[in-house]
């Protein structure tokens, strides 16, 4: 089988913490130098190329000279600002040997929830690209609290390959690619050279992270390919240590573990919606509603809602839940959380007398929902 990269024009590469930093013995300038020639090439082939670079927090302890990770949020804010530093540092001076530019772009997940900024950043990194820059992007660590992390920059790779439309994300991590088990625990382990994306059989198979510096370990990877499915990009795990692997996949080498994207792509709109980590509320639907979404492509009106949780704005992403509590849809409601609560079982054409008004007659509509 030729790799999934041979055809893709647009690429997102993540580097983990472990290879970034040589298993957080400070940066290795080596090994970041062959990544930036082996990006340059491909640039030079014409293909666009967006960096995901762990590391900061790996790198700050180094420079401050902490042995251990701290547990604090703050000591950790304060290591990943100093090893950021660091990091761009390392890559403007590496990519610039071959007369490229860096941009760092650093993100949160709000960044990525809020639409406006959604496609702020989109243009942005299009910008960049469109002018042969290459955006080194992390995540914003110094201000995330746990309500807006991304938890780990495999799902950071992810919905930034939704975000630009990428054709592939390459997770360059310190193994082969996945096994069937953890290799470091399980000698036995078989290789998986290929498998489509989103497979329920992969998620079984990872295990958290093996490294002390990385954090998601490769279920994180897993998912993040299932998530960058979703806008079509082909995910290809591979070891960051493997000579020349990003040219040699490039050019049809089939290195390292490929998941395909098996399924159909889904609307620009609706990947935001699905890229959404936390929502702002649930409803509650009867049956009825829990068919017209699934069976007959309807939108979700007012009477099929039983009940309403959290606190929710016109606007905002909300999960649509079944009586037996299994996730069903989310969507973009039409009125809020205490708007809802007064229309709900209650048919669209009462609404303007309920609320002495109509915005529309759905609470979401088809085009802002999806199926899960
Ligand atoms: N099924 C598996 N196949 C390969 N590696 C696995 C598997 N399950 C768990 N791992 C562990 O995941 C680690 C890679 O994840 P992590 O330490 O988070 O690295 P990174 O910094 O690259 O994100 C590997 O070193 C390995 O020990
Ligand atoms: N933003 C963090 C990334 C943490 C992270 O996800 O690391 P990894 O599991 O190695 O990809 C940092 O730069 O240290």
């Amino acid at each position: 089988m030729d790799s999934l990269l041979l055809e893709a024009d647009c690429i997102v590469v993540k580097v983990g913490s472990s290879l970034v930093t040589n298993n957080g013995e400070g940066l290795d300038r080596q090994a970041i130098a062959a990544w930036a020639d082996q990006i340059s090439h491909l640039v030079k082939q014409s293909r666009q190329v967006v960096l995901v670079s762990s590391g900061a927090v790996a790198e700050g302890m180094q420079r401050l000279g902490w042995k251990k990770r701290p547990k604090a949020v703050n000591e950790l804010q304060a290591a990943a600002a100093v090893g950021q530093m660091g990091l761009v540092q390392m890559y403007e001076s590496c990519f610039s040997k071959h007369g490229l530019h860096t941009a760092q772009v650093l993100l949160t997940h709000d960044d990525l929830a809020d639409r406006k900024r959604y496609l702020n950043a989109r243009s942005t990194l299009r910008t960049l690209l469109d002018l042969g820059v290459i955006p080194i992007i992390n995540e914003n660590d110094t201000v995330v609290t746990d309500e807006i992390r991304f938890g780990d920059n495999d799902t950071l790779g992810a919905l930034v390959a939704n975000l630009i439309e990428a054709d592939a994300l390459v997770i360059l991590t310190d193994q082969q690619g996945l096994y069937s088990a953890d290799p470091r625990k399980n000698p036995d382990a078989q290789f998986i050279n290929h498998a489509v994306a989103g497979a329920p059989e992969l998620e079984a198979m990872a295990g958290g992270a093996g490294s002390s510096v990385g954090t998601g370990g490769m279920l994180t990877k897993i998912l993040a390919a299932k998530r960058a499915a979703r806008s079509g990009a082909h995910t290809v795990i591979a070891s960051g240590r493997e000579p020349q692997v990003l040219v040699r996949l490039a050019a049809g080498e089939a290195v390292g573990t490929h998941l395909q994207a098996g399924q159909v792509k889904l609307m620009a709109k609706k990947q935001w919606l699905a890229d959404h980590l936390r929502l702002s509320g649930k409803v509650i639907m009867d049956d009825g509603a829990v068919k017209a979404l699934r069976e007959d492509g309807k939108s979700l009106l007012p009477i099929g809602v039983l009940s309403v949780e959290g606190s929710f704005e016109r606007g905002e992403a909300v999960a649509c839940f079944d009586q037996r509590g299994q996730e069903i849809a989310r969507g973009l409601v039409n009125y809020s959380a205490s708007e809802t609560s007064r229309i709900l079982r209650k048919p669209s054409a009462d609404i303007a007398q309920i609320l002495g008004y109509v915005d529309e007659a759905e609470l979401i509509h088809r085009d802002n929902l999806i199926l899960l």
